[in-house]
Parts: structure tokens; C-alpha cells; sequence
């Protein structure tokens, strides 16, 4: 099993409470650990992800929040994230359109595997037969079977994206190759045929929509220029064909270049769609008159079936992007979502939730392998109640929200976490502390938050302070056991005169 790229212990051998993989087998349980594997990378393999990630783990700065709500609620004309966020977008898409790009690059592969059988039914004369079959098995299916391997290793990189789209136009002047000969034999195949490669991938793989385009564009700029390739359009007609539609995709390429500069007036933004617009229009106007003026001689491909297959992908493309655009609004209002169940939104800090997931997992990971010792701690503010009372409620908001940034400050080792579990009542859970070490960073903590001087003149001291209730937590205790402990101790501390720590254990 491959370890989880984002995560930093898995490389260490052992049970991960990073991302939680459980590395352990043991020993009568090794065949069932092997078919466990084995399941777990067909998964893998068709797309499905073997682990869950943890939730709740999103950072979003306020402007990423801000845009990713008007992309959700659809008012914003821009829909591209911001950067950081456009690539775990994309990531996102990547993983769930995996399944669908390997079964077309695998189905690919398997249809060449069996042209040997089908060619011979057909009755081809003996020499094409061979030809078709060594093109077949030693060009095609190699080709695919390594851009099957490139789509399961390399997903994540723009490679692999690349290389599909190279593999399949590839494919596609393949098969216009054999659709010509197959003509020059007597046989009549249907021109749309080699449409139907473009199609699929559009529809299947869910490439960047400005790769769709890109895509396209290559497919007919090859297509148009067929009666050159047959020598049966004059020599000027094939460069003057050439010429203009590589014009238009350089034109093509600027309109995707452009489409990553993020604009903020929606007038240019406006502008930007319309250029885009017309662009497009431009490109398959142009088709459809190259295949008005399609000499008479080419009879493999008339201007009807020319037609057919322009309108076709305009079809096919209109619909990728739409369903992209959908699917970009939809997973931003899930972020959001994800971001408000385990956030509080006063603080930003993780919630009682996301808190309580993370102690789960912590601890089971902590009684399966890990000698390590686990401290929960509860932080109630002193007298907030005064502080609200003196000072009015958005004091107590922004005191609030200042205590977190200490807490978040506090708790930055890795399997640390701090989290508002309501009101002023904060918890942390500190990873690898034994009792001792616990004593001295929860004294240095109850200084620090008084040290912060946030006025509160009706309190004891003048300011703000905290008192923190602290339990060790035993193997495969729950968290209600713990909690219960640490509140006990931090009842003792408030009647004891608060501004203090106690720890149980
Ligand atoms: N500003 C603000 N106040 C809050 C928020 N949540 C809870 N509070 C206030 O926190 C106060 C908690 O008061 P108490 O539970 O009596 O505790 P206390 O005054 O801190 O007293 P001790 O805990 O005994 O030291 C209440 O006045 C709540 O209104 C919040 O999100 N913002």
C-alpha cells in the first residue's frame, strides 16, 4: 500500500494517527490483512479512495471563504477559485473521474487486443490484416497500457492529462488512417466513427474545460486537412487550411491563457466571456466552411457528415462545461458546509465535533501501537460574564477570538489540537506529554492568557484570566470518561480562586 502522500508519519512504519491507516496485521489475521490489501487496491485502482481523510482539516482565509460563498450561491460570473483552492478543486475532480478515465484507456486497450480476432473475419486481405495487427498490438495497446499506468500512478499530476489527450488524438488519426484504406478496399465506413474517440473523453474524463477545447481543436485542425493528406486537395488548399486553423488555436490557447488571469471588475470579466464567445464561434464557423468548400473528389467525408460531427462535440462540450460549472458550485458549498460542522465560526477554531473525532482517533490509534501519553484539558475564562456585563458583547467576541489565537498558538505540535467547545470553554489535547510536561506548559499557558492584559476590571486581577482543568488520559478511554475528569479538576480550581491549573492521573 502506498502511503498517503499529505501525511507525515506514514513513511514511519507504524500505525498512523496522522491519516489514521492502519498499518498493523497480525499474525492469524495475515491472509485476511492480504485480501483486505488487495480489496482495498482494486478500490484504489477503479477510483475509490481506501482511506477516509480526515474532515474539517480545510484552512480557508477569509477572501477564499468569501469567493468560494458566491461560486455556491452562482453570483459570481468568475468561477475559478483562487489558486491554492483551483487545485484541490481540481484534485477533487481528478479523483472522482479516475474510475472513468482508466475503463476508457483499459476498453481502448482491450478493443485493439482483439482487432487480430476480428480482422480475419472480415475477410481484409492478408497483407492489411497483418499491418492492422502489428499496429495494433505493438503501437496502440502499449501506448494505452502505459497511459492506463501513468492515469493510476500520476493522477494528480497535469502529465497525465497530457498524455491522455496525446494517446487519444493519436488514436484518432489512427483510425481515420484504416477508415481511408478500409475505403480504398471497397468498404464503406461511416465517417462519424472516429468522432466517437473525442466524444467519449470529453464526456468521460472530465479534463479542464480549456484541454476540451484544446483537444478539439487539434482533432479537426488534423481533419480539415485530409484532402492534403490523400493528395487530393491542391498543395495551397492544405497549407492555407493548416495555416488558419493553427491560427485559431493559437487564438484558442490565449482565450485558456487568459481565462487563469483572475479579474476582479465584472466589466472585464463580461468582456472576457464575450471574447471567449466569439471566439469559439469563430473556430467552428471556419470548420463548417472548409467543409462547404471540401473538393468533390474527397468522398470520404462530406460536408453533411462534417457537420454532423462539428455539431456533435459543440453538443458533448456544451454539456462538459455545464456539468463542470455545476459541479464547481456544488463542491464549493460542500466545502463551505464541511468548513461551518466542524469550524466555530466566532473563533475558527475546530468545534466540539471535529475535537471529539480527532480524540477518537487519537486514542485508537494511541491502544493499538503507541507507548505515547495523551493529556485532555478543559480552559473555562474567568468572570467572562462581568467582561460581557462592563465591556458589551462584541468586547467579549473579539476577547473571545484573541484566547483562541493563543490556544492555536498553543497547541501547533502535530496531533495537538485546540477546539471552542462553546461558550468559554475551550479544550486541548496534548500529544506526547506526560504529566510533568503537562504541569509546566498548562502553567505557562494560565500565565500567558493573563499576561495578555484583556481588561476586565471587575475581575480579581483587573484582567482577563483562565482556569484550566487537566486529565492523562488513560488507554482506550473515551472522551466523555476524560472530560468528566478534567471538569472535576476545574471545578477544584474555580472554588480554589480560578487564574490556575489542576491535572488529574
Ligand atoms: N461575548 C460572548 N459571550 C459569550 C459567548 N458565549 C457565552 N458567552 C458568555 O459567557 C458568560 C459565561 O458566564 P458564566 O458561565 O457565568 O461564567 P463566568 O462569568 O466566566 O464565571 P466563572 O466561569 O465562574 O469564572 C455568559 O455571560 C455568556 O453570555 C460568546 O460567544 N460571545
Amino acid at each position: 500500500m502506498r502511503p498517503d502522500a499529505d501525511c507525515r508519519d506514514c513513511s514511519a512504519g507504524q500505525n498512523c494517527c496522522l491519516c489514521y491507516r492502519d498499518k498493523s496485521v497480525s499474525g492469524d489475521l495475515v491472509l485476511l490483512g492480504r485480501l483486505a490489501r488487495l480489496h482495498r487496491a482494486t478500490l484504489s485502482l477503479l477510483g475509490f479512495k481506501s482511506t477516509t481523510r480526515r474532515i474539517g482539516e480545510i484552512e480557508l482565509t477569509a477572501e477564499e471563504a468569501q469567493k468560494l460563498g458566491q461560486i455556491a450561491a452562482g453570483s459570481s460570473r468568475q468561477y475559478t477559485f483562487p489558486s491554492r483552492i483551483e487545485r484541490m478543486f481540481q484534485n477533487y475532480v481528478r479523483e472522482s473521474s479516475r474510475a472513468a478515465r482508466i475503463s476508457l484507456v483499459l476498453m481502448t486497450a482491450v478493443v485493439y487486443l482483439t482487432i487480430p480476432l476480428w480482422v480475419s473475419v472480415l475477410g481484409i486481405p492478408k497483407q492489411s490484416q497483418e499491418l492492422m495487427t502489428i499496429a495494433s498490438l505493438g503501437l496502440i495497446v502499449p501506448l494505452f497500457a502505459a497511459v492506463t499506468f501513468v492515469q493510476v500512478r500520476y493522477l494528480a499530476s497535469d502529465f497525465a492529462e497530457w498524455l491522455l489527450i496525446a494517446a487519444l488524438v493519436f488514436e484518432a488519426v489512427f483510425v481515420e488512417i484504416v477508415r481511408q484504406q478500409a475505403e480504398q478496399l471497397g468498404y464503406s465506413v461511416e465517417p462519424s466513427i472516429s468522432v466517437l474517440v473525442p466524444v467519449a473523453v470529453i464526456a468521460m474524463a472530465r479534463l479542464r474545460v480549456s484541454l476540451n477545447f484544446l483537444f478539439i481543436a487539434i482533432y479537426f485542425l488534423i481533419l480539415a486537412s485530409e484532402p492534403f493528406w490523400w493528395g487530393k486537395g491542391s498543395e495551397i488548399d492544405g497549407v492555407v487550411a493548416w495555416t488558419i486553423n493553427l491560427m485559431l488555436l493559437a487564438l484558442l490557447l490565449l482565450g485558456a491563457f487568459l481565462q487563469k488571469i483572475p479579474l476582479q471588475n465584472p466589466r472585464q470579466v463580461r468582456l472576457r466571456n464575450i471574447f471567449n464567445v466569439a471566439l469559439i464561434a469563430l473556430y467552428f464557423w471556419v470548420l463548417i466552411y472548409e467543409a462547404m468548400r471540401w473538393p468533390d473528389e474527397v468522398r470520404t467525408r462530406g460536408p453533411t457528415g462534417w457537420l454532423l460531427e462539428v455539431l456533435l462535440l459543440t453538443i458533448v462540450m456544451m454539456a462538459a462545461i455545464w456539468s463542470k460549472l455545476s459541479s464547481r458550485r456544488q463542491w464549493a458549498a460542500n466545502v463551505l458546509l464541511q468548513l461551518m460542522a466542524y469550524r466555530d465560526s466566532l473563533t475558527g477554531l475546530p468545534n466540539r465535533r471535529a475535537f471529539e473525532d480527532h480524540y477518537e482517533r487519537v486514542t485508537r490509534a494511541l491502544a493499538r501501537s503507541e507507548k505515547k501519553q495523551l493529556v485532555l484539558a478543559v480552559l473555562d475564562l474567568d468572570h467572562f460574564k462581568k467582561l460581557n456585563d462592563d465591556y458589551g458583547h462584541d468586547y467579549g467576541d473579539g476577547a473571545l477570538a484573541e484566547i483562541a489565537l493563543t490556544l492555536a498558538q498553543f497547541a501547533r505540535r502535530s496531533l495537538d489540537m485546540s477546539a471552542r467547545l462553546g461558550g468559554e470553554e475551550f479544550a486541548l489535547l496534548l500529544y506526547d506529554c506526560d504529566a510533568e510536561n503537562a504541569r509546566a506548559r498548562l502553567a505557562e499557558l494560565v500565565q500567558a492568557i493573563a499576561e495578555m492584559k484583556i481588561e476586565n476590571r471587575n475581575a480579581d486581577r483587573g484582567v482577563l484570566t483562565c482556569s484550566i482543568g487537566a486529565a492523562v488520559v488513560g488507554p482506550n478511554e473515551s472522551f466523555g470518561t476524560a472530560y468528566r475528569t478534567a471538569d472535576e479538576m476545574l471545578y477544584q480550581v474555580k472554588n480554589a480562586g480560578r487564574n490556575n491549573f489542576a491535572l488529574a492521573g
